[in-house]
């Protein structure tokens, strides 16, 4: 969506896949879905050093609402759990040079069955913007794919009529997968910032390979739509919560960082250990995602059930310079090792490459283009490094 916003993947904080639908805050008002935990998320985005390191984006996803509109139609964040209301959260989480993100759905009602922008999204788009929100994640619960290609263009066009700065997510392909309607990524790419083209992510590694799948997929040529502006969304960062292993956490990191995916992290920052705080602040894996050239990466080849190849061109440090992911899904004990050369992965530049490993920054040395070299990569991890051509 060409509204200038989004010129590199957005990066932040959502709390659905950490927190979901937690509204007992009589019972667990630590972590219940309430101004006080959006709250405690900006100020830890900030000590913690995340706001240094580009996230800006702290995101209120579904369950927010009361469940009646007001007299005039409005929304209305639940009284109390939100007593301050959204607007205040929003100048709060500006205060902290941080913006605030909320959530609908296209439908009738959200998927955890709050009131749905159905008949309401001019009405929304207004009370959005009055609140001086920064996004809207716009759901596709209970409504029908088929009205999707009108919909959509529809909330974006009222969000652009407030004449606020909005980014926009859509849910919308990700409605489409499996219903027999194809998705048309050229409409959805001028309508939306980003959007969740496949399901939901849990914490666990399966669910993050389901998406990695996907995305490697690539049906529809999806990946070839992203652009400064308009990005696929393979959904949240579950780096920091309980399912994945350290190494799983750096794969996820990487391969998200591969995509040019929004990092969006749904993680209790409370809690959040030092090795995977080192892992959501690697700056060079966040150059990799924020990189100007908006290109999204795509699996070169997949041994199944082992390893495969993905390649991102970069802008930076300057043009021809690759990240190259090595990802292992085998788990049966041993690291793969994998042979090739950059001629082989068909790469021409004739005076080779200077190679750097990525996670820790620790250079690998000049490859010939011929020469052939051995990666080893370890059970369910990522090996990823750059490469610039050399002159
Ligand atoms: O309720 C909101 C929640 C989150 O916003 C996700 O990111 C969205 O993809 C939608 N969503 C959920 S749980 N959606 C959903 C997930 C599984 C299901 F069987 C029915 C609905």
């Amino acid at each position: 969506l060409d509204n200038g916003l989004a010129l590199t993947p957005p990066m932040g904080w959502l709390s659905w896949e950490r927190f979901r639908c937690n509204v007992d805050c009589k019972n667990d008002p630590d972590n219940c879905i309430s101004e006080r935990l959006y709250m405690k998320m900006a100020d830890l985005m900030v000590t913690e050093g995340f706001k240094d390191a580009g996230y800006e984006y702290v995101n209120i996803d579904d369950c927010w609402p009361s469940m009646e509109r007001d007299s005039e139609g409005r929304l209305v964040a639940d009284p109390l759990r939100f007593p301050s209301g959204i607007k205040a959260l929003a100048h709060y989480v500006h205060s902290k040079g941080l913006k605030l993100g909320i959530y609908e759905d296209f439908g009738s009602k959200t998927c955890a069955g709050y009131p749905g922008s159905e008949f309401y999204m001019e009405t929304d788009a207004k009370t959005f913007a009055s609140w001086d929100v920064d996004m809207v994640k716009f759901d596709g619960c209970n409504s029908d794919p088929k009205d999707m290609p009108y919909g959509y263009p529809v909330m974006e066009h009222f969000l652009n009529m407030t004449g606020r700065p909005i980014l926009f997510l859509c849910q919308w392909p990700g409605y489409l997968v499996g219903k027999g309607v194809k998705s048309n990524y050229a409409l959805i790419a001028k309508s939306c910032n980003l959007w969740r083209n496949f399901g939901d992510v849990t914490d666990s590694w399966p669910s993050v390979l389901g998406i990695v799948d996907y995305y490697g997929n690539n049906h529809g040529n999806f990946s070839y739509f992203a652009k400064p502006g308009a990005w696929n969304d393979p959904d949240m960062l579950v780096v920091g919560d309980f399912g994945l292993s350290y190494y799983q956490q750096q794969a996820q990191f990487g391969m998200w960082a591969l995509f040019a995916a929004p990092l969006m992290m749904s993680v209790d920052l409370r809690s959040v250990t030092p090795e995977a705080k080192a892992i959501l602040l690697n700056k060079n894996i966040i150059a990799i995602n924020q990189d100007p050239l908006g290109n999204q990466a795509v699996r070169l080849f997949e041994v199944p059930g082992s390893i495969s190849v993905w390649v991102k061109k970069l802008a930076l440090p300057k043009p021809g310079t690759v990240a190259i992911g090595i990802l292992n899904k085998d788990d049966a004990g041993v690291p793969v090792k994998y042979k090739t050369s950059f001629q082989d992965l068909g790469f021409t530049n004739k005076g080779g490459y200077s190679v750097t490993e990525a996670f820790e920054n620790k250079p690998m040395g000049s490859f010939a283009l011929s020469q052939a070299f051995t990666i080893s990569v370890d059970p369910t991890s990522l090996f990823m490094m750059i490469a610039q051509p050399r002159p």
